[in-house]
C-alpha cells in the first residue's frame, strides 16, 4: 500500500533522529580516548584507525544516508531496512547503522530495476538471493532530512523503478566541478563500476554517459573491495590536461578517497624520464589543428605522428634496442696498461651472460665498475707510488677511450641516435621507418625539440636502459579520453600494470584528434588478452536534455560512425535555439543571449569558438562591452565556472549549464568526419540550453537539421 507522503516524510525524520544520536555516541566514544602521542607502534596504528573513525564520522554525520532499500533475504522471516551511505557506519561488530555504498549488499540498490523476479547480490559467501519491499531515495543536508521520494513500492501500481530522483538530480544546475552520483548510480554504470579488478574495461560511452564520474567512483570502489591488495598511492587516473584534472578533482575526496596519482601522460613521462627536455608548445599545433585549413606539411606531420603512435614502432625500436644490445660493448680488448688486459669475450661474456637480467644501462654500469675494481686490483701490488700512480692515470685515460665507443646512454640520447646516427641500423630495420617520421622527428630533434608522440617511445627505451622501478608499476590504471591514445601508448602502460587492471574509456564520436588516437577499439585490444578483457557501452547520455540530444545526433549522424547515437533520459527542456547574425551585431547578440541565460540562473555559460586565436579576439570583444568573461587556453590550469570563452576542442570532457557555439558557418564547420564530431562536442557539453549562432551561411552540418529540433531567434 502507498504511504501519504507526509507520512514517509515524518517516519524518516523519526529513524534519522536516532541514527544521528547513535552516531553522536559513536563518535563521543571515540573523542573521550585521548590522541595517543607515544611511540608504541601498535598503539600508532590503533591512534590512526580511531582518527579515522572520528574524522569519518564527523563527515557522515552531515549527510549519513541517501538511500534505503528494505530486503528480505531467502528463508528468513524479517524485511530488513538498509540504509545506504557513503561510509559505513557500525554500531557494534554486526550491526550496521549505515551500510557502505561499496559493499556487497548495497549492489541491489543500483542493481534492483524492479519486476517480479527475485533480487540477488555476490556476497563473500555466495549468491545471496531475496526479495526487495522499498527501494527510497532520501536527501540529508547538515544532519536535516530534506526530501524522500520512493523509486519503488513492493505491490504498488508499478512494478518498475521510477527515474523521479534522478530527474530531480539531472535538473540541477552545475558549479565550476564534477560531482559524485553515488545516490542515483544507474544500473549499466553500477556493472561498470564493481566490475573484477583484474580485469582491463574498455567503456565506449556515449558523450554525457558519465564515463569519467564512473571511473572514479570504480576507483573508491575497488579500493574498498580490494583493500588487503591495493594502495590508492599506487593508482593512477590519466586525463587530457590539468585544467580538466582540477574540474573532476572534487569527485575522489567527496567519495572519501585520497592519495590516488592524477596526471597527464605528458607530466607523468616528463617526470620519470626526469632529463632537460623541450616539448613542443601544444598551443601551436593545436591552432593549426584545428584551423579550416590544413597544410600538406601538417598532414605529412600528422602521418608521422600517427605511425610514431603505432605498434610498428614499438617493434621497431625494441628490434633497434636489441640490436644495439648485440654491438653495445666494444669490439676490442681492453688493456689498461701493458699486461693488464681483459679479454673482449670476457666483457661480452660479463654483458650477454652475467648480467643479461640487468637492464640495459645498470649493465653498463655494473662492467665499468668491475673493469674499475679490476684496475685497482692489478695496481695493488705495484710497490712504487709514483708508478702506481702513472699506471693508474694511464689507465683511467684507456678506460674513457675505451668507453667512447660504449657511451653512457639516457633516452633522449638514444633516441637521438637512432634518429640522427641511424647509418648504426641494419638496413632492414631502417626500411621499416616511413621517410616523413624520419623528416620531422630528425628536424625537431636537431633543434633539441620533442614532441608529444616521442614522449611513449622515449619512456619504452627508457623501460629498457633503467627497467620498471616499482614506483611506477601500478595497481590500478584510469585512462579517460581514451580515443585520443595511441596504442603505443596504451602497450608501454600496460607494461607499468602488471595486474593488468584497467578502465580505458572514450567516445569515438569524440575523437577530433585525428593525427592521433584511434578509430576502433580493436586497435586496442590487441594489445590485451581477448579472454581478459572486457567491453562495455554506455547509450544513454544523462548530462544534456532530449532536446540537445537529438539536435546534436543530427550532426554526428553525418560524420557516418560505427557507433550508436545517444539516447536522452526523458528529460525536456527549450529547444535549441538558432540565430543568424551579422559582423555588425555578433558581439551584442551573444551579450543578450549570455543576460538571458544568466536571468535563468545558469551558473555556468560557455562561449563555444573555433580556435584559440579566434577566443582570443572575441574574448577581448566581450572584456571590452563589460562583460565578466573568462578565456579557456591550452596553459589553462583551472576551471572556474561562471562565463567562458573556450576553443570547441578544449572544451571536450567539460559541461556547462548553457552553451553558445558561435559562428556555425558554412567556412568554419565543413562536412567532414572531423567537423562533425567538433561540432557534436561543443553541443554535447550543455546541460540545458544550447545557442547556435551563425552569419548568412550556416554549416552544412546544421543546414540540413530537421525544423523541429530547434527555433529560430531574431
Ligand atoms: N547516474 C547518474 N546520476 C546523476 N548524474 C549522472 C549520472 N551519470 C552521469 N551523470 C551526470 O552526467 C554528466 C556527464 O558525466 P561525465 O562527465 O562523467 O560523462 P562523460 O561520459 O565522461 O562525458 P563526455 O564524454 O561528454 O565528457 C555529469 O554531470 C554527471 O554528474
Amino acid at each position: 500500500m502507498d504511504q501519504p507522503a507526509q507520512n514517509l516524510f515524518e517516519e524518516e525524520r523519526e529513524y534519522l533522529g536516532e541514527t544521528l544520536k547513535e552516531m553522536k555516541k559513536l563518535l563521543a566514544k571515540f573523542e573521550s580516548i585521548p590522541e595517543y602521542v607515544g611511540s608504541d607502534f601498535t598503539e600508532q596504528l590503533l591512534e590512526e584507525v580511531r582518527d579515522r573513525n572520528r574524522k569519518s564520522l564527523r563527515v557522515a554525520m552531515k549527510e549519513p544516508y541517501f538511500g534505503r532499500l528494505d530486503f528480505q533475504e531467502e528463508g528468513e522471516g524479517k524485511i530488513v531496512p538498509l540504509y545506504i551511505g557513503k561510509t559505513g557506519v557500525a554500531k557494534e561488530a554486526d550491526e550496521q547503522l549505515v551500510v557502505d555504498w561499496r559493499a556487497p549488499v548495497a549492489s541491489m540498490f543500483y542493481s534492483f530495476i524492479g519486476g517480479d523476479e527475485n533480487a540477488f547480490y555476490d556476497s563473500p559467501e555466495g549468491i545471496i538471493e531475496g526479495t526487495v519491499f522499498l527501494k527510497r531515495n532520501i536527501v540529508v543536508r547538515n544532519e536535516t532530512l530534506q526530501r524522500v521520494v520512493d523509486a519503488y513500492v513492493k505491490g504498488s501500481q508499478t512494478d518498475s523503478v521510477t527515474d523521479e530522483f534522478l530527474l530531480y538530480k539531472l535538473e540541477e544546475n552545475k558549479d565550476n566541478r564534477l560531482k559524485d552520483i553515488v545516490s542515483t548510480i544507474q544500473s549499466e554504470q553500477n556493472d561498470i563500476i564493481r566490475a573484477p579488478r583484474a580485469t582491463p574495461l574498455i567503456i565506449q560511452g556515449v558523450a554525457g554517459s558519465g564515463k569519467t564520474t564512473v571511473a572514479l567512483h570504480r576507483l573508491a570502489f575497488l579500493i574498498y573491495q580490494y583493500r588487503e591488495q591495493l594502495r590508492a598511492d599506487k593508482m593512477i587516473i590519466f586525463a587530457p590536461n590539468r585544467m580538466f584534472l582540477d574540474y573532476i578533482s572534487d569527485v575522489l575526496p567527496e567519495l572519501g578517497v585520497g592519495d590516488i596519482q592524477q596526471m597527464t601522460f605528458q607530466d607523468w613521462a616528463l617526470a620519470i624520464l626526469d632529463e632537460k627536455v623541450n616539448v613542443k608548445e601544444m598551443r601551436e599545433s593545436l591552432d593549426q589543428w584545428f584551423g579550416t585549413e590544413i597544410s600538406e606539411s601538417l598532414v605529412q606531420k600528422g602521418e608521422a605522428t600517427r605511425w610514431k603512435g603505432s605498434l610498428q614502432f614499438m617493434h621497431f625500436l625494441e628490434k633497434a634496442i636489441k640490436s644495439y644490445e648485440k654491438n653495445a660493448v666494444p669490439t676490442q680488448d681492453f688493456e689498461a696498461f701493458e699486461g693488464a688486459k681483459i679479454d673482449k669475450s670476457t666483457i661480452s661474456q660479463w654483458f650477454k651472460v652475467e648480467y643479461q637480467h640487468y637492464p640495459l644501462a645498470k649493465r653498463r654500469e655494473r662492467i665499468v665498475n668491475r673493469i674499475k675494481s679490476w684496475i685497482d686490483g692489478e695496481l695493488k701490488y705495484i710497490a712504487s707510488q709514483s708508478v702506481k700512480k702513472d699506471l693508474k692515470k694511464k689507465a683511467t685515460q684507456r678506460l674513457n677511450a675505451y668507453l667512447k665507443n660504449w657511451p653512457k646512454h639516457t633516452a633522449v640520447s638514444f633516441y637521438k641516435e637512432l634518429f640522427i646516427k641511424t647509418k648504426q641500423l641494419p638496413e632492414d630495420l631502417l626500411q621499416l621507418i616511413p621517410e616523413s617520421v624520419f623528416q620531422v622527428t630528425t628536424t625537431n630533434l636537431k633543434k633539441k625539440l620533442i614532441e608529444q608522440e616521442d614522449l611513449a617511445p622515449l619512456m619504452y627505451i627508457h623501460n629498457y636502459l633503467f627497467g620498471i622501478d616499482s614506483s611506477i608499476k601500478y595497481h590500478h590504471i584510469v585512462i579517460d579520453e581514451a580515443q585520443d591514445y595511441s596504442p603505443f601508448q596504451i602497450a608501454l602502460l600496460k607494461e607499468m600494470n602488471p595486474g593488468n587492471s584497467f578502465t580505458i574509456l572514450g567516445d569515438l564520436s569524440q575523437s577530433i584528434y585525428t593525427y592521433q588516437g584511434i578509430d576502433e577499439w580493436e586497435d586496442f585490444a590487441s594489445i590485451f588478452n581477448q579472454s581478459e578483457l572486457k567491453y562495455y557501452e554506455l547509450k544513454q547520455s544523462y548530462r544534456s536534455t532530449m532536446e540537445i540530444i537529438h539536435f546534436a545526433n543530427e550532426v554526428i549522424s553525418q560524420a557516418n560512425l560505427t557507433v550508436g547515437l545517444a539516447e536522452p533520459v526523458f528529460r525536456s527542456g527549450e529547444k535549441v535555439k538558432m540565430m543568424e547574425v551579422t559582423n555588425e551585431n555578433r558581439i551584442k547578440s551573444i551579450i543578450e543571449a549570455v543576460k538571458q541565460l544568466q536571468m535563468k540562473q545558469m551558473n555556468t555559460i560557455a562561449i563555444v569558438g573555433r580556435t584559440e586565436e579566434e577566443c582570443t579576439a572575441l574574448h577581448s570583444a566581450l572584456l571590452d562591452k563589460g562583460m565578466t568573461v573568462s578565456l579557456i587556453d591550452a596553459k589553462q590550469q583551472k576551471y572556474e565556472g561562471g562565463v567562458s570563452v573556450v576553443p570547441v576542442y578544449l572544451s571536450k570532457g567539460l559541461e556547462f549549464d548553457a552553451v553558445l557555439l558561435i559562428d556555425v558557418n558554412e567556412d568554419k564547420y565543413v562536412n567532414t568526419k572531423r567537423d562533425a564530431k567538433l561540432l557534436y562536442v561543443g553541443c554535447t557539453r550543455s546541460l540545458h540550453e544550447l545557442w547556435v549562432f551563425h552569419s548568412q551561411a550556416p554549416s552544412p552540418l546544421i543546414k540540413s537539421i530537421k525544423d523541429s529540433l530547434f527555433v529560430r531567434v531574431e
